[in-house]
């Protein structure tokens, strides 16, 4: 099985690697384009980025199945909350999607993004790490460790792939 992963962040890339290793399944990271701003402020904006790559990582790939996935931010009345998207596409064309746990931003890193910066330069700011991004990333940093990017990512790529599980095993019923 050929899996496709719409990035190279080694942080979405890894989490991918970690749910397959126990399948027989090569991963390749493609560089794909997301469709959308490159600091994405809405869940909608964040679901259309994912499955804009992961639709143009099989494009490019000829996967059997391709991954997408996305961080942006969105406005609840708690606060700017980081969200993260992902999506699973298929040759057949079907789509599952699913969403990683959500934080509310400390008050000063959103009036940052709010001004339009994004959330990767503010954050290599603050930690005096250029690749914080690719690392544990904001919600590693805000959770004191605890729940790093890539577990994050990993969370939501086995909610993916385990609802296209659910479908094949009822398809063979
Ligand atoms: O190479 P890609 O896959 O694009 O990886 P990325 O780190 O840029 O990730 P996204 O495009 O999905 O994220 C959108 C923006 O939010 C930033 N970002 C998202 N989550 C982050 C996190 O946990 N820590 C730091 N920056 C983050 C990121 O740097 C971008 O500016
Ligand atoms: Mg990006």
């Amino acid at each position: 099985m050929k899996i496709a992963v719409g990035t190279k962040n080694p942080a979405k890339v890894h989490a991918v690697q970690e749910v397959f290793l126990k399948m027989k399944a090569t991963i390749e990271s493609v560089d794909v384009p997301s469709g959308v701003s490159s600091q994405p402020f809405s869940d909608e904006e964040t679901v259309e980025g994912a499955v804009n790559r992961a639709k143009a990582a099989l494009e490019v790939s000829n996967a059997d199945l391709a991954f997408g996935l996305e961080g942006g931010v969105t406005e609840t009345p708690g606060g700017l909350m980081l969200c993260n998207w992902g999506a699973l596409v298929t040759p057949h064309e079907q789509v599952w999607l699913a969403s990683g746990a959500k934080i509310v931003l400390p008050f000063e890193v959103a009036s940052e993004l709010r001004k339009g910066k994004e959330l990767g330069e503010v954050m290599a700011l603050l930690t005096d790490d250029h690749d914080i991004r690719k690392k544990e990333g904001a919600i590693g940093v805000f959770t004191a460790g605890r729940v790093t990017r890539k577990a994050m990512f990993l969370h939501i790529v086995e909610l993916l792939y385990g609802q296209y599980e659910h479908q094949l095993k009822l398809w063979k019923h």
